[in-house]
């Protein structure tokens, strides 16, 4: 497949004067018994509307804490978050969260799920059962409507998560890991699923990762952290064309940038890894 040449990584800035969610100088601490703990330190970045921007850095660099404030469940931070200019004070209808974990309500069927937030709306069962029929068709889980989540794979669940997410229009999408339990070959056909949604909705969204693959595969600029403390370390326009598949996994460009995020990433990793060590020997030696 033809691919447009790469542009050059820009160092560490992903701000825009257009974003519709922009975090501005965000620093997150936590105390602990054994000191402060700089978790995110002064993230500056903003989405613009239609955009797909992954977040990636090693374990411990503070995605997840990233994940929480941009998503209103921690409000304790330096800095500020807004979404189309209204500031993020707690868990807010125009930012809608897959998490990792399994999300769904077991005792609920599939369409009562996806019309779950809609119910919370006040919308008429006939209404929110028609507009999750759209969400669930979607993601490809038609014929599915009435089963219950045990008696569908983790990669379906996940699918029913998101359709519940999209049924409720968030201006941002924001996702943490969602695919992390799966399979690399579910993985990468989920992530067609999403390449297919993000071009027929044009959602804007921020999804956090440590999977490199995922994070070339979908977006269209990736934001590389440092380990701990986490800060933008690297900022990545992805030139693939679009509308993309799970082909371009296979061409020149796709193997271009995964070499050039890899680089970055195998410091920060290697540092974290360094640092892992010598805490476990430090632990090591005061027990000795
Ligand atoms: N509630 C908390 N109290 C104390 N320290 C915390 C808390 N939450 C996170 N941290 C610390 O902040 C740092 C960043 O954590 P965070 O979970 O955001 O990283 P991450 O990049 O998401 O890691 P992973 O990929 O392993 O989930 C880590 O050192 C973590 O131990």
């Amino acid at each position: 497949m033809s691919v447009t040449p790469m542009t050059a990584a820009r160092p560490a800035a992903a701000t825009n004067a257009d974003g519709i969610l922009v975090v501005k100088e965000v620093t997150k601490r936590f105390p602990t018994p054994d000191g402060t703990v700089l978790a995110v330190d002064d993230v500056s970045l903003s989405v613009r509307q239609g955009e797909f921007l992954s977040v990636i850095g090693p374990s411990g660099c503070g995605k997840s804490t990233l994940f929480n404030v941009v998503g209103g469940l921690l409000t304790e931070y330096e800095g500020n978050v807004t979404v189309s200019g209204e500031r993020i004070k707690g868990p807010h209808a125009s930012v809608g969260m897959v998490f990792q974990e399994e999300s769904t309500f077991p005792w609920r069927t599939v369409i009562e799920n996806v019309a779950f937030p809609l119910e919370i709306e006040g919308m008429s069962k006939t209404q929110r059962h028609e507009k999750a029929r759209h969400f669930i068709n979607m993601v490809g889980l038609g014929g599915f409507e009435n089963r219950y989540p045990n008696e569908l794979s983790g990669g379906m669940r996940q699918r029913v998560s998101l359709a519940r997410t999209l049924a409720s229009e968030p201006k941002i999408l924001l996702m943490d890991e969602p695919f992390a339990a799966l399979d690399e070959q579910t993985r990468l056909l989920l992530g067609d699923k999403v390449l297919q949604i993000q071009q027929e909705l044009k959602q804007t969204t921020m999804l956090i990762t440590h999977n490199i693959t995922e994070a070339v595969q979908l977006s269209d600029r990736i934001m590389v952290m440092t380990y701990r403390p986490g800060k933008i370390k690297r900022v990545v326009d992805i030139d693939l064309p679009r509308p993309r598949t799970s082909e371009v996994v296979g061409s020149d460009a796709f193997g271009h940038y995964v070499a050039q995020i890899w680089a970055d990433l195998r410091e920060e990793a290697s540092r974290g890894m360094s640092d892992d060590e010598s805490r476990a020997r430090a632990t090591g030696t005061r027990r000795k």
